[in-house]
């Protein structure tokens, strides 16, 4: 009998300006063990536990199991009978890429399973398939902070799979950019908050979200406080989210007075992002916790960490 664990970062994605296109994982963890079963009687037994346990689905709906089959199906194999223990420690439809880690951990999880038939990059397309869009589970399952591009495909069209070939990009983070998360006790689902999105946008909003994300990518490598205050702007999603966030307003500001370099809607929310010099990060988190507090708003805020190095195995030492 063969068992595997893991453990896979959060992640917060679109950091402002990068919709759809760059994330980070964050030193928050989700972690996963992997029991193949001899007995043919039981096909599935899922075991979870952790503040938010009675909201994951034990059956075959749930999503980790979902990308566990579908490595099986890639691969053209049986899946095999399995006992799959869920340890939450990241909060659900909070904006930090709860179902990425679900997506990356059965498709890793499988593949150490099996004897790891695919590369990383093969496990990352099938992710990004799964997912819909890169910017959680790129760096869940790479780790540190990645931009994504569909890649330079130069066949015409007509030649092409139909399956879009992803470029990804490292992005430096200098070590005084202390990420601040600010998780309030609400949920919101990312089906939701994309619902709420237009289909177009004006060239202007293109414009504007091109030229932050670049100053984003130069404020991040040299932690420049200015270049990060201008960046974190965006037109393409945060002004049609932030009414799904009760009390942005009031805790966005709270966290600039503090001296946050600026305050994202984490992923689709309803989790803040507020990137922080280290001197200044307990600050900001005592006054973005006590805005939503004055708006009887339970939340967890706390400084943390970019993780670098993404989904790992937890039970052999390397
Ligand atoms: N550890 C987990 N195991 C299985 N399914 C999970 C896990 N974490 C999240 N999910 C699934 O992902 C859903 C939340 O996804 P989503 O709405 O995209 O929010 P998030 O912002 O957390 O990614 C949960 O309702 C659950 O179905
Ligand atoms: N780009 C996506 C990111 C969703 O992140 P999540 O952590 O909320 O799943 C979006 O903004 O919809």
């Amino acid at each position: 009998m063969s068992t595997v664990s893991i453990a896979v970062p959060a992640t917060t994605a679109n950091l402002g300006p990068g919709f759809d296109c760059i994330g980070a994982a964050l030193s928050l963890y989700n972690e996963f063990q992997f029991t193949q079963l001899t007995s043919t009687e039981t096909a599935l037994k899922i075991n979870v536990t952790g503040a938010e346990a009675k909201r994951v689905q034990t059956d075959e709906s749930n999503l980790l199991y979902q990308a566990f089959l579908q490595f099986y199906q890639h691969i053209e194999k049986t899946p095999p009978p399995v006992e799959i223990d869920i340890k939450l420690g990241v909060p659900l439809a909070r904006g930090l890429g709860s179902s990425a880690t679900a997506i990356v951990g059965g498709l890793v999880g499988a593949n150490l399973l099996t004897g790891e038939p695919l590369r990383q990059v093969e496990l990352m397309q099938l992710a990004i398939q799964m997912e819909g869009h890169p910017d959680n589970v790129v760096p869940a399952l790479l780790g540190g902070c990645r931009l994504a591009a569909t890649g330079l495909n130069f066949e015409p069209q007509r030649h092409r799979e139909h399956r879009e070939e992803w470029e990804i990009c490292n992005i430096p983070w200098h070590w005084n950019v202390v990420p601040v998360v600010a998780i309030p006790d609400f949920e919101l689902s990312t089906l939701e908050a994309r619902k709420v999105l237009p289909s177009e946008y004006s060239r202007g909003d293109a414009i504007f979200n091109t030229a932050h994300l670049g100053f984003l990518l130069r404020g991040l490598e040299t932690g420049r406080g200015d270049w990060l205050r201008v960046a974190m702007q965006d037109k393409i999603h945060q002004p049609y989210r932030k009414s799904l966030i009760p009390g942005y307003d009031a805790v966005y500001s709270a966290a600039l007075s503090a001296g946050a370099y600026g305050v994202v809607i984490s992923g689709a929310g309803p989790t803040l992002l507020a990137l922080v010099d280290s001197e200044k990060a307990e600050r900001v988190c005592q006054a973005m916790q006590s805005v939503w507090q004055q708006e009887e708003i339970k939340s967890e805020v706390k400084a943390l960490k970019v993780d670098f190095q993404g989904a790992r195995r937890t039970d052999v030492e390397f």
